[in-house]
């Protein structure tokens, strides 16, 4: 679980985030949105520890990063799994190499102990092994992703974070790799947060979604609150979205 306790940033004197304050239960999905600009970015990288808030706490399990020694804080790292926006794989590695790069970073088991490890994580995120020695040019989009989860979670951290996971991908697949996330949370009893436009994302697997609005928590709530809140800023927010205005409309016509 994490925990955040009125948290602020600034930027050059302008307060990007402005007091949030919510908890990320663990095994269960914890969404991020808002408007471009509202500060979803920064606060993931808050909870991350690549920004320091100005003022306020972060607890991880209970305990604040402002008082973990370094060591703790490279153990803290060491628990965190990042999904990036464009996968970010490393392009001159294989599939394999990339999957096994947090393991060659963060630990010191046996190279036969890794393969192993590897391989697992691959055909949990059921990446046939054929596509184990290729390089990521050589896979789909999809499939890069699948890669990029399992190389997060390839450490088994206790803390998963995931930037825009679905950009650049069909629907279909979106909401493949959106229930893999879910999957892989509940099997592993992981805190995943992700920050994320995507409203088919929210209407999969938003078990609970914190909504920014100019850096400050306007509202929170799950998938399915969403659609009954009166906030104002919510609802312009979610019903700009074409999926929402034809879920509206079956609501209203009944089914
Ligand atoms: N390192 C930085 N230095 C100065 N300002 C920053 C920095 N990072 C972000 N900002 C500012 O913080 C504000 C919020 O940015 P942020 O990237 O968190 O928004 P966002 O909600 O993630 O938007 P988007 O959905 O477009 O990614 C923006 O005005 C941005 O310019």
């Amino acid at each position: 679980m994490i925990e955040v306790q009125d948290i602020r940033k600034a930027f050059d004197g302008e307060e990007i985030l402005k007091g949030i304050t919510t908890t990320f239960p663990k095994g269960q999905t914890n969404l991020i949105i808002g408007q471009s600009g509202a500060g979803k970015t920064v606060f993931l990288k808050c909870l991350l520890g690549l920004f320091r808030p100005d003022k306020g706490k972060i607890l991880y399990d209970g305990s604040p990063y402002s008082s973990f020694s370094d060591e703790e804080q490279r153990e803290l790292r060491q628990q965190m799994g990042m999904v990036f926006q464009g996968g970010a794989l490393f392009d001159s590695m294989t599939v394999e190499e990339n999957v096994m790069f947090p393991l060659r970073m963060f630990t010191r088991q046996r190279r036969s102990v890794m393969i192993k490890r590897v391989k697992e994580v691959l055909d949990r995120v059921n990446l046939a092994e054929a596509q184990h020695k290729k390089f990521p040019v050589e896979i789909s989009g999809g499939m890069q992703k699948r890669v990029s989860i399992a190389r997060a979670i390839v450490n088994k951290p206790k803390y998963l974070f995931c930037d825009e996971p679905n950009s650049g991908l069909d629907p279909q697949t979106a909401t493949v790799i959106d229930n893999l996330i879910l999957e892989l949370t509940r099997e592993y009893d992981i805190t995943t947060v992700i920050n994320t436009h995507d409203m088919n994302s929210v209407l999969e697997i938003g078990e609970k979604i914190v909504f920014l609005k100019g850096g400050k928590l306007e509202w929170e709530g799950d998938k399915n609150v969403i659609f009954k809140t009166d906030n104002e800023s919510v609802t312009e927010f979610v019903y700009s979205s074409d999926l929402f205005q034809k879920v509206r409309k079956a609501q209203n016509q009944g089914f």
